[in-house]
């Protein structure tokens, strides 16, 4: 069983069908890319898998615990609870709050304490509390933001603000995390230490990964896999080195960013 399956996944706006009948399918462990011109649908399909967008035709299917769960309908937060993690392509921080309190907030639908530990604050709460803000510390320390997490979000830079979206992903224990353009913006120094992050994180974490991104380097480097979309549609899945030299990928790119 795939640990994700999309089955003739359509997404309509109007007269625009902006996923036209997608397949395809994520293995455990796998590190996947999805990619495309502008305006291909990739953000669209994203949302689709996490709830954002409720598909019009087709179905997503998540294995969990030996059950295959339908995600069709189900609000973004329980997909989320489920273990599906992503981030967005543009940056959603808590920009006033702290490093350290942006990646808590990420990690107070897993942990749970009852009401009443909670209000009267026994000595449970507060053991949360601490094994929280451990492996909080634990993700920054990764991602080389431990020495910043009393910084308020806002203060960071750019490349910094972009990890510590994917550290509040990951704070969320996912086991798909979808990543939506990581390295945008970055300059070449940051999307090269970037690459090697992501590497880090789906062996350590054991984790499968959806990818969507622009630099190409980026994509061939870490993905073991790539499907391509072009209007909507799947115009080719293989291996970065089929992908790379596919004639009707080279035809969508044509003018565009393929260069490797
Ligand atoms: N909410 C919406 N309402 C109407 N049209 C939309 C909506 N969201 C996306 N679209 C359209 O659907 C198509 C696919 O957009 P999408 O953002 O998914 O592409 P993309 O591949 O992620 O592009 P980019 O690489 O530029 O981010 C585009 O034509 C876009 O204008």
């Amino acid at each position: 069983m795939s640990l994700l399956k999309v089955n003739n996944l359509t997404k309509n706006f109007g007269g625009l069908a902006a996923v036209s009948n997608v397949s395809l399918h994520l293995e455990k462990n796998e590190l996947v890319g999805l990619i495309g011109p502008n305006g291909a649908g990739k953000t669209t399909l994203f949302n689709l898998l996490t709830g954002v967008y409720e598909p019009s035709e087709g179905d997503v299917l998540f294995e969990k615990e030996g059950k295959e769960e339908r995600l069709n309908g189900i609000k973004p937060y329980k997909i989320a609870n489920l273990g599906l993690g992503r981030t967005f392509q543009n940056i959603r921080l808590f920009k006033e709050l702290s490093v350290l309190d942006n990646v808590l907030i990420a990690m107070t639908g897993k942990e749970k304490v009852g009401v009443l530990t909670g209000i009267l604050r026994l000595p449970k709460y507060y053991q949360m509390e601490k094994k929280m803000e451990n492996q909080a510390r634990d993700l920054l320390a990764i991602f080389d933001l431990l020495d910043k997490e009393g910084e308020k979000a806002k203060n960071l830079s750019y490349g910094e603000q972009r990890r510590l979206e994917i550290v509040r992903a990951l704070a969320t224990d996912p086991s798909i995390l979808f990543l939506d353009e990581p390295a945008a913006g970055m300059n070449p120094q940051e999307t090269a230490e970037l690459t090697e992050l992501i590497k880090k994180i789906q062996r350590e974490f054991d984790l499968t990964i959806l990818l969507i991104e622009h630099d190409m380097s980026l994509v061939m480097d870490v993905c073991e896999r790539i499907y391509v979309l072009e209007y909507g549609q799947l115009i080719a899945e293989g291996e970065p080195e089929e992908i790379k030299t596919n004639k009707r990928v080279i035809e969508a790119y044509l003018g565009g960013e393929l260069t490797c």
